[in-house]
């Protein structure tokens, strides 16, 4: 709980922070969404981010790209089961590489770019459906937090 409330959400941040100052048009663009929602209102609420469609994108291209735990909870198997031409047995421990998963280049063109417009009406969520972006983690052992 500690580690995902400090440092897993402080890591992100930075990250994004990085992002945004080496790809200045992400920048420029996301400001102006930022601008064209808030208005001359002194602070943004809920609603105003609800409205904000780019700035969802980009920090699901920052979680795609730098997730902080890219090897998601060890799991164990508990039966015997055949995956991509192997056989594993159960109580084998296995490591799930997130990591991996989210700079697949037979699923992200241009995988090591950030590239955020790739998540313009795009479906792919980070809510632990969609297997291509795990965050998050999947599954009984998915991230409460
Ligand atoms: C950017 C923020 C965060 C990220 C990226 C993140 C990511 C993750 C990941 C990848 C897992 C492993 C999931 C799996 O193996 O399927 C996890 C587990 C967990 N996270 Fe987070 N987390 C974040 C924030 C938080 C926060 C704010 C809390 C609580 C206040 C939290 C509490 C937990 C707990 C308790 C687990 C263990 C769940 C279990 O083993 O059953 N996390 N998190």
């Amino acid at each position: 709980m500690l580690a995902g409330g400090t440092d897993r959400t402080s890591v992100v941040l930075e990250w994004l922070m990085a992002e945004l100052m080496r790809n200045p048009r992400v920048m420029k663009k996301v400001q102006k969404e930022i601008g064209r929602v808030v208005g001359k209102k002194p602070q943004i609420d809920m609603n105003d981010i609800g409205r904000m469609d780019y700035l969802k994108c980009i920090i699901k291209e920052n979680f795609r790209l730098h997730l902080p735990g890219p090897l998601l909870v060890q799991r164990e198997i508990s039966d015997n089961i055949s995956i991509g031409g192997y056989d594993v047995p159960a109580k084998t421990r296995l490591f799930i590489n997130a990591w991996a998963i989210q700079r697949d280049p037979s699923t992200w063109e241009r995988p090591e770019e950030f590239f955020s417009e790739r998540l313009e009406n795009n479906r792919v969520d980070f809510k632990g459906y969609d297997f291509e972006l795990v965050p998050f983690g999947v599954g009984r052992r998915g991230c409460p937090g």
